[in-house]
């Protein structure tokens, strides 16, 4: 085992410190392009994390590579395909637009901090971007998943990712680390007002929809808190909007294999709702803190044609919380609290520290 040469003693400084405190945003990925070329090592990283796929690794590998890999980049790569835009993915475009302004309402906020985002399957990686904070001068950096629930599936596969970088680094940063927000009420806020916008441009529909990307049940019986944060979600967001049980419900979306996930699963519960006289629905994706494939595509197009199928007459897809003003604020009260106790301003000069260490080895050899 070889650990990573440590700067700013072995490597060259960049001329201007940095902040000695960071903010890693960690998203979950997304392929390079919409191709089947780009998708297969996307996948293939992705559903290779045992974190993801809880099956003895030796079956897995068999079917992962013999069938999934085989089919499902091509497959996948249409629905891509589908919600690309000019400036790429949009998971990507709405990462990097939420770490940007993260970095300026921590600034005007007085916090000298820099902020980076990082995803865990894909590029930036996350072992890439802690790199280049720690080559950068920063000795604390607070991990903050873009999930607001916690899931071992998704949010503890960010932490293994930091913890095996860190595993390689002789000299470790002080780290913090984010489990969640699902009930903050900067994020809670962000959402009712995601609504009530919606509401406001294009009147209420008969139900409103809550649709969470779904995980495997047994998840949930061997103790994950997933299902739980996300009905804690919906049921904070359905006070704050005044909904009655009967006019809001909490569904999980995205099911992959054959394997039971957790119930009620989105698609069906609208046709049930269409089929049982439920004209209009408004359909939104609260655990996504910003819209990409699973939002766009399955949701948006996908269980909206679903629904319109099903004898539906109204389908509204309310957008995720992207660049919304009440969640860039809350996204920063969030880094804020988290950060709280943590120095916040620059990081010493890199050439005076090593200015400092030379002199203290020459004292040392005197003595
Ligand atoms: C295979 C099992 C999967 C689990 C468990 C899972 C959990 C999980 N995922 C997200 C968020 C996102 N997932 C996205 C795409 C996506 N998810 C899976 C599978 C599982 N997810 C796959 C195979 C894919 C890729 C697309 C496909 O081929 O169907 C995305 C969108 C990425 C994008 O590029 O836009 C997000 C976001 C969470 C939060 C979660 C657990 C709670
Ligand atoms: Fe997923
Ligand atoms: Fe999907």
């Amino acid at each position: 085992m070889t650990f990573t040469p440590e700067p700013p003693f072995t490597h060259g400084q960049p001329a201007k410190a940095a902040s000695a405190t960071a903010v890693l945003y960690c998203n979950l990925g997304t392929p390079d392009a919409p191709t089947a070329a780009a998708l297969r090592p996307y996948l293939a990283q992705f559903l290779s994390d045992h974190r993801v796929i809880e099956i003895p690794k030796a079956v897995w590998w068999f079917i992962l590579h013999g069938i999934i890999l085989r089919v499902r980049p091509k497959k996948s790569a249409a629905k891509y395909a589908s919600i690309w835009t000019a400036e790429g993915s949009p998971l990507k475009v709405w990462t990097a637009a939420q770490a940007a302004a993260l970095d300026t309402t921590l600034a005007a906020r007085g916090h000298q901090v820099a902020v980076r985002y990082a995803m865990r399957y894909g590029n930036p990686s996350i072992a890439s971007q802690l790199d280049a904070l720690k080559a950068e001068g920063a000795t604390r950096i607070l991990v903050l998943p873009a999930y607001p629930q916690y899931s071992g599936t998704s949010t503890a596969s960010v932490f293994d990712a930091v913890y095996s970088w860190a595993a390689k680094v002789r000299r470790i940063p002080e780290l913090r680390f984010v489990n969640n927000y699902h009930d903050h009420p900067g994020y809670i806020a962000a959402l009712a007002a995601r609504v009530r916008a919606h509401w406001a441009a294009h009147g209420r529909a008969d139900k409103l929809v809550m649709s969470f990307h779904g995980v495997p049940e047994r998840t949930l019986h061997l103790g994950d808190p997933y299902h739980c944060e996300c009905h804690k979600t919906g049921r904070l967001l359905a006070e704050q909007l005044g909904l009655t049980k009967e006019q809001y419900v909490v569904t999980f979306q995205s099911r992959f294999g054959k394997a039971k996930w957790l119930e009620p699963y989105t698609e069906p519960t609208l046709v049930a709702l269409a089929q049982s006289g439920t004209h209009s629905v408004d359909v939104m994706c609260p655990g996504f803190t910003g819209d990409c494939l699973e939002t766009l595509e399955e949701i948006s197009m996908e269980a909206r044609e679903a629904f319109i199928h099903a004898g539906g007459k109204s389908f509204s897809y309310i957008a995720c919380l992207n660049n919304s003003p009440e969640w860039l604020e809350a996204l920063g009260d969030i880094a804020g609290q988290h950060l709280s106790g943590w120095p916040t301003q620059a990081a010493p000069d890199a050439q005076a520290l090593a200015a400092s260490r030379a002199a203290a080895l020459a004292l040392g050899a005197r003595q």
